[in-house]
């Protein structure tokens, strides 16, 4: 299905935990700051098993922050999961299964689900807690002697406990649900912009293409090459690094010469095409103009140093049932012969 190699893979599972861990911090800290509430309230009732639990879960939590922070997730996870399934177990063996601890248990579902460095053993055993804790708890829940608290106590704690293990969820699963699209949006960025430059790969220019439809074209379709003129010169004298400031100099003002409906694409090294729906001839040509001029009057100016910046465009348009390939082809075409004629002009590929 990919091409991406185990070493690939390795990388991809690592950069995906820390990016999950990162969005899921906020959930540690609440449940954090809620087992020094317990802490506090089990003290007050004065019930020794329940704020001896707590105690140890407030270090689990400080310890798992710890762990996140050295990026050590795969031991914040482990830690997160045995405190959720012990509290759950021994609060509801000591206050019954009205108290509702057992709730808490279904907090660890998305850190199962997203837990990309567990094994399927593991995942398997984190379920099967979840399942004797809310099973086994309901199952048992007349057979086992609980501590006596009065009813109102009994009250609260249920009443409590569903309304933030629900919370909980639904925080922690909406978390889950935007560092997922946070990544499918790292990704489209990755796929869609150039690195270098941040102005949109072919592939983004491609894709805009299919969405305007095959050859058919009712709405012109415009199309501005553009090259850079000596280029090779610019490396040479100036060494890459400066070439690749050129770059993004040229980029940002072809963007600022640019509207947001048009897609602006460094199409090769120094190469930039820019697809412009909607637009007649005469007007690809007066942005051509713009860039042109804009390009010999600001892009050189880098630092210091003032390059004398100049580049040769073409300017075409999709002609209704023309292939983009045929029209990128004549305005490649007057490109070459713009080229020719000595550079630093607009041609038309009518
Ligand atoms: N710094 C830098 N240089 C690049 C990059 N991509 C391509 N190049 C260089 O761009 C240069 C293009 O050179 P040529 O195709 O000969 O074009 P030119 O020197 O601009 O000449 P004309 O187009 O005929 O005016 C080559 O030297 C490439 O190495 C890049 O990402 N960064």
């Amino acid at each position: 299905m990919n091409s991406l190699t185990a070493d690939d893979r390795t990388q991809v599972t690592r950069e995906a935990t820390a990016e999950y861990w990162k969005h899921i911090i906020p959930i540690v800290q609440i449940a954090f700051a809620i087992h020094v509430l317990l802490l506090g309230l089990f003290l007050i009732v004065d019930l020794p098993v329940m704020w001896v639990t707590n105690a140890a879960s407030v270090m689990a939590y400080i310890a798992c922050l710890m762990a996140i922070k050295r990026r050590l997730y795969r031991c914040a996870g482990m830690l997160i999961c045995i405190e959720i399934i012990a509290h759950a177990a021994i609060a509801t063996w000591r206050l019954g299964w009205d108290s509702n601890f057992h709730l808490y248990v279904f907090c660890i579902v998305p850190i199962i689900a997203f837990g990309f460095h567990s094994s399927p053993v593991r995942r398997g055993c984190l379920s099967a807690a979840v399942l004797i804790v809310t099973v086994g708890g309901y199952l048992m829940r007349n057979k086992v002697p609980v501590v006596s608290i009065s009813e109102n106590v009994q009250d609260l704690f249920g009443a409590a406990n569903a309304l933030t293990a629900t919370a909980l969820l639904l925080h922690a699963t909406a978390l889950s649900v935007r560092f997922n699209l946070s990544m499918h949006m790292n990704l489209y960025h990755s796929a869609h912009r150039d690195s270098l430059t941040n102005l949109y790969t072919r592939r983004r220019v491609l894709q805009r293409l299919r969405q305007l439809g095959g050859g058919r074209r009712e709405i012109p379709t415009a199309l501005v090459l553009i090259d850079i003129d000596h280029f090779k010169q610019i490396n040479d004298q100036h060494g890459h690094d400066m070439g690749d400031v050129v770059l993004q100099q040229v980029a940002d003002v072809i963007a600022r010469c640019v509207r947001t409906a048009d897609i602006a694409a460094r199409w090769g090294g120094e190469e930039f095409l820019v697809l412009m729906p909607n637009t007649t001839f005469e007007e690809a040509r007066l942005i051509a103009e713009r860039i042109l001029m804009r390009i010999s009057e600001q892009a050189g100016e880098i630092r210091q140093v003032s390059l004398t910046l100049t580049a040769t465009l073409a300017v075409a348009i999709l002609k209704d049932g023309e292939a983009f390939r045929d029209a990128l082809n004549r305005a490649d075409q007057r490109l070459y012969e713009g080229k020719q004629e000595g550079r630093n002009r607009v041609m038309l590929a009518e």
